[in-house]
């Protein structure tokens, strides 16, 4: 129960003595509210404007039903997939997420080691509380990838790229929704800007390229000159076709939502792209991203991997991703929480309870394997 969770003055005391730790997400959320202070976590949980979208992303996953085949003999599940010419032993990376450091001093670095040893790639994200090269080392020899924000300047990027292909990441995230911030109102109110608090910067303190330039611009200090940077509204197809041109790793696009956009994806040689809204945290009216994803799956047809985020909390909803045909899901806010409330063991129990969770589901559905559960029967009723 979550009440047994209580403030910690260190986040891994919140696995008791008897070893427990909250199962459901909603209890994760519980200890981790408890575990942070209250415009650390609202940043965390909350969604932009009304929040509607980011509540729809929840609801929208009740309204879907699987019908299941039963007598198929389940005793050897198969949870791999083939992505981008690589096997990876689930459908599951950890979702792109900044300023981890709110939840846990260390952060990012706990959440990679807890993911290596969980088998579930990592996505760094630009705004990461500890750099590439920290990351890779905690990390050494799983699997990585790296969100990129594009920066106003774009050298700063090329660089950022080039340090994640040295360290041995293997794609390339672009998030395309995140031009601007969205309009969080209960950011607003707390007056709470995690970047602004240096809680955002491993990636920049530690880039010489970012470096060099901020020397050239002498009244800026580092949190400004990454807040100026991240901001770039004037993000364009064309410097899709410029990172292409930059880098030899598989590039995804994060952010899509409108299945034209997914055609021109592929236009344009992109390698992949992730189904998301960012969780309802930029722009609230949004269509969830599970109801936007089967029209997708329908134009793209194939072409490309499609991965999917927001809302998914249980292995069902998972389910529910693949069998609509997505190849991957991607975890999001499920592991932050975990994090401020148990720290790198916690990230490891909820990995482990969240698998699982996927597998019992998987089986009681009546399939083997990935490739059968994308050919599940799922209905909205
Ligand atoms: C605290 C927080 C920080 C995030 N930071 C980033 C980021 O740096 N880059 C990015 O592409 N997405 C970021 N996201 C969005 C996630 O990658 C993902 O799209 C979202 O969390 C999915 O929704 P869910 O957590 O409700 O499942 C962030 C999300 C949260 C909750
Ligand atoms: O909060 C977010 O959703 C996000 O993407 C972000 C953007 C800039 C800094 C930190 C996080």
């Amino acid at each position: 129960m979550s009440s047994s969770f209580k403030s910690n003055d260190h986040a891994v005391q919140s696995i008791d003595a008897e070893g427990n730790f909250p199962i459901s997400v909603e209890d994760m959320e519980s200890a981790a509210k408890q575990a942070m202070p209250a415009p650390a976590f609202s940043y965390i949980a909350s969604g932009a404007g009304g929040e509607d979208t980011a509540r729809k992303n929840t609801d929208a996953f009740k309204k879907y039903s699987i019908i299941p085949r039963l007598l198929n003999d389940v005793s050897n599940l198969d949870t791999s997939i083939t992505m981008l010419g690589r096997i990876y032993p689930n459908p599951f990376l950890l979702a792109p997420i900044g300023v981890l450091k709110l939840a846990d001093e260390q952060g990012d670095l706990a959440v990679a080691r807890a993911a290596a040893n969980s088998n579930v790639p990592f996505i760094q994200s630009t705004v990461s509380s500890y750099s590439i090269e920290n990351i890779a080392q905690a990390a050494s020899g799983s699997s990585k990838w790296f969100q990129l924000y594009w920066a106003k300047d774009e050298e700063i990027s090329f660089n950022m790229v080039k340090r994640a292909e040295d360290a041995g990441y293997e794609a390339i995230v672009l998030t395309i929704d995140t031009i601007t911030l969205g309009y969080r109102e209960k950011d607003l109110y707390h007056r709470f800007s995690p970047l602004a608090q240096g809680y955002g910067q491993g990636n920049f303190e530690s880039d010489p390229v970012f470096l060099s330039k901020l020397e050239e611009i002498h009244s800026r200090t580092i949190v400004e000159s990454i807040v100026d940077n991240i901001n770039y509204p004037a993000l364009d197809w064309e410097h899709v076709k410029e990172l292409k041109r930059r880098t030899s790793l598989p590039i995804l696009l994060k952010g899509i939502l409108h299945p034209e956009d997914a055609l021109r994806a592929i236009r344009y040689g992109v390698d992949g792209i992730i189904v998301s809204n960012h969780g309802g945290r930029q722009l609230d009216g949004v269509i969830s991203s599970i109801d936007a994803l089967p029209e997708i799956v329908k134009v793209v047809d194939g072409q490309i991997p499609i991965l999917f985020d927001s809302g998914v909390r249980r292995g069902i909803d998972a389910l529910k991703v693949l069998a609509f045909g997505a190849d991957a899901v991607l975890l999001g806010r499920p592991y932050v929480y975990s994090l401020a409330a148990g720290g790198e063991k916690g990230v490891e129990r909820f990995l482990a309870n969240f698998l699982q969770d996927f597998q019992t589901s998987m089986m009681l559905s009546g399939v083997k394997n990935i490739e059968e559960l994308r050919q599940m029967k799922i209905v909205n009723m």
